[in-house]
């Protein structure tokens, strides 16, 4: 489990983490998502006492990373995949972090295998695509095995192929127990890859919940309902609303219901003998929600398109 507690980082006049608390449990995706310059990387490079916080705590699995021995046994992480000498081959960058970190060879040829580069190895790091290098990078986070995983934007630069093998690989991690902690800037990224979002703009927290109820707050979810005549939409708005749900009226016999399910509409329409012409659910845009949610968060805002 990872704590985040009232962690805050200021350099000069910025502050790029700004009293920040969360958590990442445990046997789950845990998307971390913030417009550009939202303090995700800081807040990552926080967490692996790679910078030192102005305040607060941060503790992965009960004491902070620092406090360990042999770092890569506990925490994984993939920071920048350009910090790779160019001149080593991908193998002998594997075999210097397992040496410093006391994991054995054998381990190397398998995590080489798990990320597709075993059969290129042998090749200097410096020729490798982005891609490449991203998959290079997430064989180093999972070289010591461990229970916690941290990973600063793994899907860029990744090909649909690679994009699918990540997701699977993260879903994978979860399954066996471990935190998977996953940094993005587009929510299209995590919507199919975290199970529970964290969202911050200007390095503070904006929302912690899980992706369906992240949907839930999406604008344009709800529900399309027509009935007969202006006088049947009266009666089942009246129905509706008593249930808890909100209804707004749009045009003579029509309805915009959010709060309940397509399913008890129909169910109660028809206990009341309202005949529908129309029942049609509206899937909730994550990615317009979450430009909602963090508009204000924005660095540097661009027109409006
Ligand atoms: N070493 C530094 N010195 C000064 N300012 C910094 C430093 N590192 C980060 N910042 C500032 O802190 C803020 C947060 O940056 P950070 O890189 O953590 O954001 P991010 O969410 O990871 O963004 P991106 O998605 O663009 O990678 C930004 O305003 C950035 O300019």
């Amino acid at each position: 489990m990872i704590e985040v507690s009232e962690l805050t980082k200021r350099y000069g006049r910025t502050t790029a983490v700004d009293s920040l608390s969360f958590s990442a449990g445990a046997g789950e995706v845990t998307g971390f998502l913030g417009p550009n310059g939202a303090g995700k990387s800081t807040t990552l490079r926080m967490m692996l006492g790679l910078c030192e916080p102005s305040g607060g705590t941060v503790t992965v699995g009960g004491c902070a990373f620092r406090e360990r021995r042999r770092g890569l046994r506990h925490v994984g992480a993939l920071l920048d995949a350009g910090q790779v000498h160019p001149g080593r081959s991908a193998g002998a960058h594997l075999h210097a972090l397992a040496r410093s970190n006391r994991i054995g060879r054998k381990r190397v040829a398998s995590v080489l295998e798990e990320v597709g580069l075993a059969e290129v190895a042998g090749r200097r790091a410096g020729g490798f695509s982005l891609g490449m290098r991203q998959r290079l990078g997430i064989a180093g986070a999972l070289l010591g095995d461990p229970p916690v995983l941290l990973f600063d934007e793994p899907l860029n630069g990744l090909d649909p192929q690679g994009v699918l093998w990540v997701r699977s690989l993260f879903r994978r991690l979860a399954g066996e127990g471990r935190v998977v902690l996953v940094s993005s800037h587009l929510m299209a990224e995590m919507e199919h890859t975290a199970d529970r979002l964290v969202v911050i703009g200007r390095g503070r927290l904006i929302a912690q919940e899980s992706v369906a109820e992240f949907a839930a707050r999406a604008a344009g979810a709800g529900v399309s309902v027509r009935t007969s005549d202006a006088v049947d939409a009266r009666v089942l708005a009246g129905v509706l609303t008593a249930e808890g749900a909100s209804v707004r009226e749009v045009g003579g016999a029509g309805l915009r219901v959010t709060g309940i399910s397509a399913d008890r509409i129909a169910q109660l329409a028809f206990a009341h003998g309202l005949l529908l012409g129309e029942l049609t659910t509206h899937a909730a845009s994550l990615e317009q929600a979450f430009l909602q949610l963090t508009a204000d968060s924005v660095e540097y805002p661009t027109g409006a398109p």
